[in-house]
């Protein structure tokens, strides 16, 4: 099933026109404010909401850990930066759901310790909430962030097999990460997790106009890396099957994002309808870059409701 929320002026055409893309033809100056979600936040200034951002995400973190119910710092690697956060449910079984979570920050910044936005709504719905850690830049290379976030999900299934399905959340960055693993050769890993879904929130799909921006550009040394770590173009060039049929795909965008990162959404959403998954699109009405997070703290919010689902 693929659902759509059509907007007036949308190119519904269907192909994905990666010659006449309209990044092709921006600034650098241009490119750059395209590609700085803060700058396009409409009731705060750039730098108000970044700080806000990072506030709430202190205060939010530390409220979900102080529950008492969570295992922190748990090792899903050899790597120093390979730990996660798990926050159980208070009825503990063999077979809860698990929502696994992926911070954005462009790859660069952002951490699992101020990211514990959905725990709290989540966890008193039963379902357990994994908030990971990958190795930021410059540590950490695009390809190592993959790899990690795959091994944090092959951890997840091999402690909990008996698992009700993981699901995967992830944020900007994040959503990269998790949409990465739409990729994933999981029999090199021996266990094939039981994936039901995926949220991505106001994500990056296409790295390539990424290279051309003046803060990112250091991430993505050659054509190669971008396209190799590139959701949307893999999935052009070689689809992928999802393991289970029924596993679901919601692609949101913020309404206040920036006219590339809704046009990222709209035809990463496309590829997947073209290649058989079961993706939905939903652009959030009056939301900006963060706000579509930091709502996920809040129960009666339409993507927290849609989590409960
Ligand atoms: N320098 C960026 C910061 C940014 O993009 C960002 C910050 C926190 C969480 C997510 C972000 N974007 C994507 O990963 C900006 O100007 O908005």
């Amino acid at each position: 099933m693929c659902v759509w929320w059509y907007k007036a002026g949308m190119d519904v055409s269907g192909g994905n026109h990666r010659h006449e893309a309209p990044w092709k033809r921006m600034s650098k100056e241009e490119l750059d404010n395209q590609y700085s979600p803060s700058r396009w936040v409409v009731r705060l200034g750039a730098e108000e909401a970044m700080r806000t951002y990072s506030q709430i995400g202190n205060e939010v973190s530390k409220r979900a850990r102080a529950t008492g119910r969570s295992l922190l710092n748990v090792p899903y690697g050899d790597g120093d930066g390979e730990k996660l956060d798990i926050y159980l449910p208070e009825a503990v079984s063999e077979a809860m759901p698990f929502l696994v979570f992926f911070h954005g920050g462009y790859w660069q910044s952002g951490s699992k310790d101020t990211s514990a936005f959905m725990v709290n709504p989540l966890t008193a719905q039963g379902v357990a909430v994994v908030i990971v850690a990958y190795d930021i830049a410059p540590k950490g290379t695009l390809d190592q962030m993959v790899d990690q976030v795959t091994q944090s999900i092959v951890f997840v299934q091999k402690q909990y097999p008996g698992n009700q399905g993981i699901y995967l959340c992830g944020h900007s960055a994040g959503a990269h990460l998790a949409a990465m693993m739409l990729l994933a050769d999981w029999t090199k890993h021996g266990v094939t997790p039981n994936l039901k879904g995926f949220f991505l929130l106001s994500g990056v799909y296409d790295l390539e106009p990424i290279m051309h921006t003046s803060e990112n550009a250091p991430l993505l040394p050659a054509l190669e890396d971008a396209q190799r770590n590139s959701p949307l173009w893999q999935l052009e060039t070689a689809p992928t099957r999802p393991a289970d049929p029924a596993c679901r795909i919601l692609v949101t965008v913020g309404q206040h994002d920036s006219p590339e990162f809704h046009r990222q959404s709209r035809e990463f959403y496309q590829t997947l309808c073209q290649g058989g998954w079961k993706a939905s699109f939903e652009e959030l009405h009056d939301m900006d870059h963060f706000e579509i997070l930091w709502n996920l703290t809040q129960e009666d919010y339409v993507l927290t409701q849609s989590l409960f689902k």
